[in-house]
């Protein structure tokens, strides 16, 4: 027999994950095992809506019931599908499949359109006007402009109140850099209006880097002012607003510091387009004939991916040897000319863990301006799970429970890694599979 204090005890560890608990009161009373608290709920009802699997495990091994049905008529595999938590509902399906569809496994991709840091766009980007040579200049002197300033590609900021802010500079600020012929000017948007503003009414917004020694213009600015160091990790300090046109502004400055000469001929270049062109001014140049990606600033696309266990309650994630102790993410790479997405996920999983990718399923995507990356967020499930780290590029790589997740991402002191910071869309990808909500 059994007390209600035992059962009510079973119950909570079942709902929290705790494996342990639940084995140890198990083998106290196997009764428990069926038994129904509020709502007609079982242990293996509450496991399967919380997600926890390795519970499941345990309770389905000690042959508990999987048909019986809470005061809803839902069984615990009705309960584990309505919650989104597939992997335990295919636990618990009677019938095994006889192919598993690993698709399946894959995390629902309904909902908003996450607010990744980076993407946050308040600029008008207003393309439109990059070639309009007499609306730039006048904008270019108004005292209402914003010019944001680099020096060697880190931007130029304030701290305060816990907050790293842009500095704005104003025309008068930046006017010697501004006199000087080789400062590329980038022109990045107007800022965005509520109600139609006349052409002359908006606020622009402009880039510069300059690579001379910036302590003399950093005396006549506020002396609180800076140059954030380090791109990684100095520009996740970013204010979640500011972190956009930083993205915008650092790749294109990074590709004319990079691009200085025709890369098809070696020429000189003209910079055009308000900083998003440079085209070669020796005539005759190939790169001005077709279609010519070398005269635009440069987008490299990378797949990062979270790599599904076909267990389903598993994932695979990696480290480097420069990331900071306990930290492990997805891994990641460039993609390869002439190569789709899909198949660039499935060659790095494969060259950087051993591991083979079946299905493959886009998630969102990120601009990483280091320099000029765009991260292409996916999930894929695995074929086969003998890991074999590339020890070129990874330090060491393995698979963690969807529970060992979750307490790195509660950072719980169970935790057994460190979760990628949550500026990265690594964070989004690990979170996304656990469908991490307030209620776990
Ligand atoms: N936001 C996020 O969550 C994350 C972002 N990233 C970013 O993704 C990027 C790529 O990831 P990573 O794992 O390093 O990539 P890869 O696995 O493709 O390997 C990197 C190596 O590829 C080579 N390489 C550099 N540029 C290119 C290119 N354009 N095309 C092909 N190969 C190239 C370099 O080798 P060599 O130096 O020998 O020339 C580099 O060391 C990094 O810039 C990183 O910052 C990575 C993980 C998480
Ligand atoms: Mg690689
Ligand atoms: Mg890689
Ligand atoms: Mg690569
Ligand atoms: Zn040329």
């Amino acid at each position: 027999m059994f007390s209600d204090e035992l059962l009510a005890r079973f119950l909570d560890a079942s709902s929290r994950g705790d494996v342990e608990t639940v084995s140890v009161l198990m083998s106290r009373s196997t009764e428990l095992l069926n038994q129904r608290g509020e709502q007609g709920w079982t242990a293996l009802m509450l496991a399967a809506r919380n997600g926890h699997f390795d519970v499941a495990k345990v309770l389905l091994s000690h042959g508990c019931d999987t048909s019986g049905t809470n005061r809803s008529g839902q069984t615990a595999a009705d309960v584990a599908q309505f919650w989104g938590n597939l992997h335990i509902a295919r636990l618990l399906a009677s019938v095994p499949d006889p192919v598993p569809d690993l698709r399946r496994l894959l995390p629902d991709r309904a909902g908003e359109e996450p607010d990744t840091f980076f993407n946050r766009e308040f600029l008008d980007r207003m393309s439109v006007k990059r070639s309009d040579s007499e609306w730039l200049d006048s904008k270019q002197a108004s005292p209402d402009s914003v010019f944001l300033l680099f020096h060697k590609l880190n931007p130029l900021v304030s701290s305060g109140a816990g907050e790293t802010r842009l500095c704005k500079l104003r025309a008068p600020g930046v006017q010697e850099l501004l006199k000087n012929g080789d400062t590329v000017v980038v022109f990045l948007g107007v800022e965005r209006q509520e109600k139609q503003e006349k052409d002359d009414d908006l606020v622009a917004w402009f880039a510069l880097d300059t690579e001379d020694d910036p302590t003399e213009f950093l005396k006549t600015e506020d002396p609180g002012c800076f140059f954030l160091p380090g791109a990684m990790p100095g520009l996740l300090r970013l204010s979640d607003d500011d972190a956009g046109v930083v993205a915008q502004a650092r790749s294109v400055l990074a590709w004319h510091s990079r691009y200085r000469f025709c890369p098809t001929c070696g020429s000189a270049t003209k910079v055009e387009e308000a900083g998003y062109k440079r085209t070669c001014l020796r005539a005759g140049c190939r790169s001005l004939q077709g279609v010519h990606n070398t005269c635009y600033p440069r987008v490299d696309p990378v797949v990062i991916m979270l790599v599904l266990h076909p267990d389903g309650n598993q994932c695979l994630l990696g480290r480097k040897k420069t990331f900071p102790p306990g930290l492990f993410s997805c891994l990641a790479g460039f993609v390869e000319p002439g190569e789709a997405l899909e198949s660039a996920v499935r060659r790095e999983v494969l060259e950087e863990s051993g591991v083979q990718v079946g299905p493959v399923q886009y998630l969102s995507s990120q601009a990483w301006p280091m320099p000029s990356c765009l991260m292409i967020g996916c999930h894929c499930v695995a074929l086969t799970t003998d890991v074999t780290a590339d020890e070129n590029e990874i330090e060491e790589a393995r698979w963690f429970t969807r529970q060992q997740v979750i307490d790195a991402l509660v950072k719980d002191k169970r935790a057994v890694f460190k979760m990628p910071p949550r500026q990265a869309i690594a964070h989004l990808l690990l979170k996304h599979w656990t469908g991490f909500n307030a209620n776990l």
